[in-house]
């Protein structure tokens, strides 16, 4: 579905190559600054790189329509703010517009467990309940996609400010939408959350590629610690990665 061929943006990413296909689920992973918004920006088509290409099916993304891109591919960036006091079920609705009075699909308000917060002014919501509103405004938008299995969805941190349960959920609810056809890409900074959910990751530090490709691949010791400057111990739980960091950091 994207293809990436030596992305590079200067100081910020350095040739980036990565094929991300129908039905996978991919999670971008790094320090701050390691470069997972800008890269996520440029998946999406809001950003150009200014080196090698970015290819959706096929066809630069830069050339496609931006009406057109956003009927199938969801983005949802970090850190938006409501300045209008509107219900968050009216500020939901704006975005499907096309979608006359279709009500939200129970999926999509179970999995982010919308109903207590649709009357409420989106302004007055806690930070985790804003980001859940964002979310499924973002979903909502190519709801006719995902239905189809054929949305990309692009989230910069979608798991910010949700606590642990409504993570769970919301990664599982990514799961199905994936195993439906739909390709997902997320950053995350929760590591063992991304080996557990994701199907593949992409590692970054300082703009440069560390590894990517399936979980087992990505998930090693020496990986992470270039990645991340400090020592892991990685278990294996009935199929489950366990990450975690060696701290205080082992003197040798
Ligand atoms: N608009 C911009 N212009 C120039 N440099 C930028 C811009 N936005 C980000 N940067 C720089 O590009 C680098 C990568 O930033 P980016 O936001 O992609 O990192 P990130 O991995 O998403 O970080 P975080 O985990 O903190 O969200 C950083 O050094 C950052 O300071």
């Amino acid at each position: 579905m994207i293809t990436l061929s030596k992305v590079g943006v200067s100081g910020r990413l350095d040739a980036i190559n990565l094929v991300v296909n129908k039905a996978q689920h991919w999670h971008i992973l790094g320090q701050n600054g390691a470069g997972k918004s800008t890269l996520l920006q440029i998946m999406a088509g809001l950003a150009l790189p200014q080196h090698g290409r970015c290819l959706l099916s096929g066809t630069p993304i830069s050339d496609y329509n931006l009406a057109h891109l956003a009927r199938f591919r969801a983005f949802h960036g970090q850190q938006q703010v409501h300045s209008f006091a509107i219900p968050a079920g009216q500020y939901i609705d704006f975005y499907g517009a096309g979608k006359g009075a279709h009500p939200l699909p129970a999926v999509l308000t179970e999995a982010l467990e919308l109903k207590p917060l649709l009357s409420r002014p989106v302004t007055r919501l806690s930070g985790g309940e804003q980001q859940r509103v964002n979310l499924a405004r973002a979903l909502w938008q190519v709801w006719t996609a995902i239905e189809a299995g054929e949305a990309l969805l692009v989230l910069d941190e979608p798991m910010q400010g949700l606590d642990i349960r409504h993570q769970l959920t919301f990664l599982t609810f990514l799961q199905q939408l994936c195993q439906q056809g739909n390709s997902t890409i997320i950053s995350s900074h929760d590591l063992t959350l991304s080996a557990r959910f994701a199907s593949h990751a992409m590692l970054l530090n300082g703009g440069q590629q560390v590894a990517s490709g399936t979980i087992s691949q990505v998930f090693t010791a020496e990986n992470l610690k270039m990645g991340y400057g400090i020592a892991f111990d990685i278990t294996n739980n009935q199929n489950t990665l366990q990450i975690h960091p060696q701290w205080p950091p082992v003197l040798s």
